[in-house]
């Protein structure tokens, strides 16, 4: 079977027919990526593969940078300043050795999908493949917004702190019919919850700024928070999402919690319980404003971020220096969360990622204990960040059909920073694809192509369709 033929991973007949005939043609949300709306906006074409692919500036795929590193190359041919040809050939020589990784198969999607180059990428193919590249990124099919176009994408979603004025979403929202696709801040508000920064105290007077709040207390905080929600809601926001690298549940009263943020404020020193405690109480705050605005809240834990202490220094944060979290008893935790709001029928629409497969079970059984109020309002996110793998994706849609209903399942999202990402959504079909088909070849599903092709059609599509309600205002 030749590299990425048009069936590959596709093993059975209904399978083939799943991804050909339902999944393939269904149009992409991008609930969750890290792209830049200014990008987007800006429009620009970029100066060569190197940009696109590796890096510009200390913005890129450090899923790249991981690989390129364990293969040897030098950092300033990697986020340094090093030629981007280099780069190149460097990316290359690291693809070459590659394989069962997913950049392999996913580089060679890329040039297939956007460039037509059905090469085999290796350092011998480089040379000719870096001139052909070029050449076709200088034109305006490779323009940021047609690059979204041509991937069939109708919504992105982007990653904001509550403090962004949303500037380019606006700027974009007047050109949504021209362009196509919606942009839309998702809201990320970590950097309320890094109390222990020094510049905690400049955030939350910038967050007071922005939303007219004076912030003086827990409640004002809260309060501000939900100004920017209903800012972002303005601007057709539908989620939030939250970096939870670990938790502990330890609620703390009013009282405390102002206390808490007052030491925090004067960079004093806070306890260990004061932090969970700090970090539960803004949890269900911000529990209760999703459920209030019918939004759905995205937890990604379990993660050790920033490992490697001299990068951090000198290139900072998303360098490609985090890894899977190993706090055993995280799920635990979050289920005491769940279990505490639902006394108060405060658990908003989730989806929940973990970065440690160890928890998926413990999560995905978890949440069916709260599953009311519509259809699962409790989702196990998709395979994230170093699961998003062949053997990963298998493994939870495997969880979420045996612990749940994979039929409810809201799908894939790039989690990227790339415009070039999109084939990982074709990637995530074909696997799907591949699960259900074998269960039909098995005998564990009706050999019933309109039954199944229905089921892959709302997971590739449909059912985020439905649960983000982004359409509402067309
Ligand atoms: O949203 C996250 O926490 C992760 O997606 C993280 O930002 C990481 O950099 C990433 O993009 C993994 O794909």
């Amino acid at each position: 079977m030749s590299l990425l033929n048009d069936d590959f991973l596709l093993t059975t007949p209904m399978a083939k027919k799943l991804f050909h005939d339902h999944a393939e043609k269904m149009p992409i949300i991008d609930f969750h990526c890290h792209l830049d709306p200014k990008e987007i906006y800006e429009n620009k074409n970029y100066k060569n593969i190197s940009r696109i692919w590796i890096n510009e500036g200390n913005f890129g795929d450090h899923y790249k940078w991981r690989l390129m590193r364990a293969n040897g190359v030098p950092e300033d041919l990697i986020t340094g300043d090093g030629d981007d040809y280099q780069k190149f050939l460097a990316w290359a020589g690291t693809i070459e050795k590659a394989l069962g990784n997913p950049l392999f198969e996913w580089t060679h999607l890329e040039l297939r999908r956007f460039f037509g180059i059905n090469d085999v990428f290796n350092t011998k193919t480089a040379p000719a493949i870096w001139e052909k590249a070029n050449q076709l990124l200088a034109t305006d099919d490779f323009k940021p917004r047609n690059l979204i176009k041509r991937s069939n994408v109708q919504v992105v979603c982007t990653t904001d702190d509550p403090a962004s004025d949303l500037k380019y979403h606006k700027l974009l929202k007047k050109e949504e019919d021209q362009n196509g696709f919606k942009v839309l801040p998702a809201m990320r508000p970590d950097k309320a919850f890094n109390l222990t920064d020094d510049g905690y105290g400049d955030y939350l007077d910038q967050l007071a700024k922005v939303s007219g709040k004076k912030i003086t207390s827990f409640k004002s905080l809260v309060g501000a928070l939900r100004q920017r929600f209903q800012y972002f809601e303005s601007l057709g926001g539908r989620l939030s999402d939250h970096g939870l690298n670990f938790f502990h549940f330890v609620k703390a009263s009013d009282d405390e919690m102002n206390e808490i943020i007052d030491k925090a404020r004067n960079n004093k020193q806070l306890t260990k319980t004061e932090i969970d405690q700090y970090q539960t109480m803004l949890v269900e705050a911000l529990m209760h404003l999703n459920k209030e605005f019918n939004w759905t809240m995205q937890f990604h834990m379990n993660v050790i971020r920033n490992a490697n202490k001299p990068m951090l220094k000198s290139f900072g944060t998303d360098g490609g220096f985090d890894s899977m979290g190993t706090q055993p008893d995280l799920a635990q935790e979050f289920m005491k969360l769940l279990m505490d709001a639902q006394e108060e029928d405060q658990i908003p629409k989730m989806i929940i990622y973990s970065l440690n497969p160890n928890d998926w079970m413990e999560l995905a059984t978890g949440m069916g204990d709260f599953q009311q109020d519509g259809v699962q309002k409790l989702q196990l996110g998709a395979a994230w960040w170093f699961n998003d793998t062949f053997s990963g994706m298998k493994k939870q849609l495997t969880i979420m059909a045996e612990e749940s209903l994979l039929p409810n399942f809201v799908g894939m999202l790039t989690d990227s920073r790339s415009f070039l990402s999109y084939p990982r959504h074709e990637y995530f079909r074909r696997v799907l694809c591949n699960v259900i088909g074998e269960w039909a070849e098995r005998g564990q599903a009706p050999d019933d192509e309109d039954y199944l092709g229905k089921i892959v059609e709302d997971i590739s599509y449909n059912n985020a369709h439905d649960q983000f309600h982004f359409f509402d205002q067309d």
